[in-house]
């Protein structure tokens, strides 16, 4: 396959054929809010597991500078991707500023990497899940969603009580037609870059109505004959602890998905439902924990941590010359 090409911090321009960049996690940051918190927080997080893959951010134009300073700072590998904007259509998005999330597409295109693991920003990682690297090939791999969020209360599911995390609870009304098939929550999946996917993905977009989960419904509906379900343990989307205590062993999640309203630690106030749980506020110090731990700091890192980013900064995009350049 064609070499990719890419700038160098020194100047120098490089092909680096497909797939020679291995294995990496990725996570995804736009505009010039909090968020760069939470790719910090994963970022000493996964150096904290000893990870043995990077961590590449694809991020919108809008990060500011400053942002980026501190991502490059904290061993991160950037990436700038142009936005991806659904069809223009009269959608009422779950949350309006969702119709940004459209543009994780674009880490598709990133071949350079054989197989990624994706994690939103708001995602932490307390134990090494390098070996979710090693599941077989040709596989859309992802968590199991909720349903039982008022977030879904324009849904036939949530307004008969119907939900795949306990299907025998209210049964699928068959005069509602075919039961929906299993849907993942794409805060965190498993998947390999490839060109022709990622062609087809924004080719198919374009003729696809936005429905109000924007790009997770999308993955939802263009991965559903490869998604295979992994245990929620990879990514325990909080509202599961008061949804489905039943499905959750809190002693052995590795992943924890900060997604519940007013669970964001860097925002976390304590105010909003549920947020007073204790454990609520035991994860959130875990994430703060990490956040705070100077030692986790990327100048602090092994010395095999930092060749490690190198050989992936190698894959950066012009801005990483410019940024230099400053
Ligand atoms: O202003 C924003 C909003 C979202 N995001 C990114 O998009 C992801 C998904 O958004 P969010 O976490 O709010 O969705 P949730 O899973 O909480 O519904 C975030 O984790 C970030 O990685 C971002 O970078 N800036
Ligand atoms: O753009 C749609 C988003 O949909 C998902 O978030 C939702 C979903 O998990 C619901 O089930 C919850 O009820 C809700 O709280 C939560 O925000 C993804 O985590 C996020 O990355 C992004 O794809």
């Amino acid at each position: 396959m064609a070499p990719t090409q890419i700038a160098t911090a020194d100047g120098l321009s490089v092909k680096v054929a497909e797939g020679s960049l291995g294995r990496a996690f990725v996570t995804f940051l736009a505009g010039n809010g909090d968020y760069w918190k939470g790719v910090v927080g994963l970022a000493k997080g996964l150096r904290k597991v000893n990870s043995a893959y990077p961590l590449v951010v694809a991020m919108l134009p809008d990060v500011p500078e400053e942002h980026r300073e501190i991502l490059i700072n904290q061993g991160c590998v950037l990436r700038e991707i142009v936005p991806v904007y659904p069809p223009q259509n009269q959608t009422q998005f779950a949350m309006a500023y969702y119709v940004i999330n459209y543009s994780k597409l674009r880490i598709w295109e990133f071949v350079e990497y054989t197989k990624m693991i994706y994690l939103d920003g708001d995602i932490q990682v307390f134990e090494n899940i390098d070996h979710l690297f090693d599941m077989p090939d040709n596989y859309f791999y992802a968590v199991k969603d909720c349903f039982c969020e008022p977030s879904w209360k324009h849904t036939k599911q949530y307004q008969i009580g119907y939900c795949q995390q306990c299907p025998d609870k209210v049964h699928w009304p068959s005069d509602f037609g075919p039961k929906p098939p299993l849907y993942f929550n794409a805060g965190f999946f498993v998947y390999e870059p490839n060109l022709d996917t990622y062609n087809d993905l924004l080719q198919t977009l374009k003729i696809t109505t936005p429905t109000s989960f924007a790009e997770q419904d999308y993955l939802n509906m263009y991965f559903k004959d490869k998604y295979k379900p992994i245990p929620n343990i990879y990514n325990l989307v909080l509202a599961m602890l008061w949804r489905h205590p039943v499905n959750v062993d809190l002693d052995k999640v590795k992943v924890v998905h900060y997604c519940a309203f007013g669970s964001k630690p860097w925002r976390y106030t304590g105010k909003e439902e549920n947020m007073q749980r204790e454990d609520i506020k035991m994860l959130v110090k875990k994430w703060w924990d990490i956040y705070d731990d100077e030692t986790l700091d990327y100048n602090n890192a092994s010395n095999v941590d930092k060749l490690k980013v190198a050989i992936n900064e190698a894959s950066g995009v012009d801005f990483i010359l410019a940024s230099h350049a400053a």
